[in-house]
């Protein structure tokens, strides 16, 4: 459901027209999700640009359509640019008809902080963002960090993408379908045919609050499954024990929140829960497999050479569900695993040990953080 967004006290903004084909779209992250975008984008005939900030990867890119360091094997279509290090002039971000944001969540607000004096809010271009994480210190859902560097119209604007997605499968063009969410139906749907095709199916949706916590907790309860699988459990265990019962603890979270219990149950809950809590294909699984085996954090974070959203934003969660106080042993268990030193058998064992308690009982809908944040933005 999209709400009817209020125009009184601020400007309801709206991204420029889009073209119906070729549109112009700046990519910022060339990483395994961003190169993964470009690649799609480039795919079905779009001018794609990817900034990188390695110049290394800029060069190499434009010379071989090959990323350097991610996705090795792929060929790129040859109408995708690489540019950086730096950041894009105001003139060519007032060019681009899309602005597809696709680095980690904790670099978010540096970034749009440089951009946003240069955008053109008369002439904006569509703003996309399928980063999975919350930020350390804050707490913040993306939709904050746009906000509070944006300001809030943009952040109303702002479309956010995500569901069941590995960049590995993406490029081999495996059909996938995603959530796409934004306060701005017009937006979703802008976003919605950018991204369609019949290998990448994009359904749309006006709760990006819920969008974006599921997108993120699943990786908390990735982290656990891997755990699991680390330690020798088998199917039942990273079934009932973690999936099942994660979807249950991501939805109490989400719904105390004020997202809607019903979002965790599409394509950016239970199914990026699903692939993500069972695949080695998964970083964030990997993590927790590698912690079961016995490795140290700290040498994992050393040597998977790339992100895992998981890690930190199992700290924004813990501080979401204390303050909310929601009982989610699950990621309590991950939080201890990770920052309190607790050993991986210990934290299953006790998972295992709780007492019996009802299956599900869902906080009433209180939503303060979503009620806040929704203030923030006028609505
Ligand atoms: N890989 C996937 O399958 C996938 C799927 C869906 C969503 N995502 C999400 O997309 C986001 C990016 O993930 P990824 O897989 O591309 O990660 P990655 O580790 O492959 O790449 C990270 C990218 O971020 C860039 N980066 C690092 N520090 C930066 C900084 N200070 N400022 C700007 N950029 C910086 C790196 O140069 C790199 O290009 C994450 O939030 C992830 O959860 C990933
Ligand atoms: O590799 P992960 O664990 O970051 O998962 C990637 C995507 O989020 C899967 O949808």
């Amino acid at each position: 459901m999209f709400r009817q967004l209020r125009s009184s006290a601020s400007k309801m903004v709206r991204s420029k027209p889009q073209p119906l084909q070729n549109s112009k779209v700046l990519i910022f992250g060339a990483g395994n999700f961003g190169s993964c975008l470009a690649s799609h984008l480039g795919d079905s005939q779009h001018d794609v640009f990817m900034w990188a900030r390695e110049q290394s990867l800029v060069n190499y890119f434009n010379e071989h359509h090959r990323n350097l360091f991610y996705l090795k094997d792929h060929i790129f279509p040859s109408n995708i640019t690489a540019v950086g290090p730096e950041l894009p002039s105001k003139e060519f971000l007032n060019q681009m008809d899309v602005l597809l944001f696709a680095i980690p969540t904790q670099f978010l607000r540096a970034n749009l902080s440089i951009l946003h004096p240069q955008l053109d809010v008369d002439n904006l271009p569509l703003m996309i963002f399928v980063n999975k994480g919350i930020e350390i210190g804050t707490h913040a859902l993306t939709l904050e960090i746009i906000a509070d560097t944006c300001g809030a119209d943009i952040a109303k604007a702002a479309t956010f993408i995500s569901g069941p997605s590995f960049a590995k499968e993406i490029v081999e063009r495996q059909p996938t379908s995603v959530s796409v969410a934004s306060f701005t139906e017009e937006e979703a749907d802008k976003a919605s045919a950018l991204f369609h095709q019949p290998h990448f199916r994009c359904y749309t949706g006006g709760d990006p609050i819920g969008i974006e916590l599921s997108g993120a907790l699943k990786n908390v309860y990735a982290i656990a499954s891997g755990m699991s699988d680390g330690l020798g459990y088998k199917n039942n265990t990273r079934h009932s024990v973690i999936i099942t019962r994660g979807l249950a603890e991501m939805t109490c979270i989400g719904t105390a929140y004020g997202a809607s219990p019903l979002t965790f149950l599409g394509l950016s809950g239970v199914g990026d829960l699903f692939l993500t809590c069972s695949s080695s294909n998964s970083r964030n699984y990997t993590v927790g497999y590698r912690l079961g085996q016995g490795e140290s954090l700290d040498g994992i974070m050393n040597t998977l050479g790339s992100v895992a959203e998981g890690v930190s934003t199992t700290k924004g969660v813990k501080k979401i569900i204390d303050e909310l106080g929601i009982n989610a042993p699950i990621a309590n268990s991950v939080y201890d695993v990770l920052y309190n030193g607790k050993d991986t058998q210990n934290a299953v064992r006790e998972l295992m040990a709780l007492p019996p308690s009802k299956e599900l009982e869902l906080p009433p809908t209180a939503g303060g953080p979503a009620r806040q944040l929704l203030r923030k933005l006028g609505l």
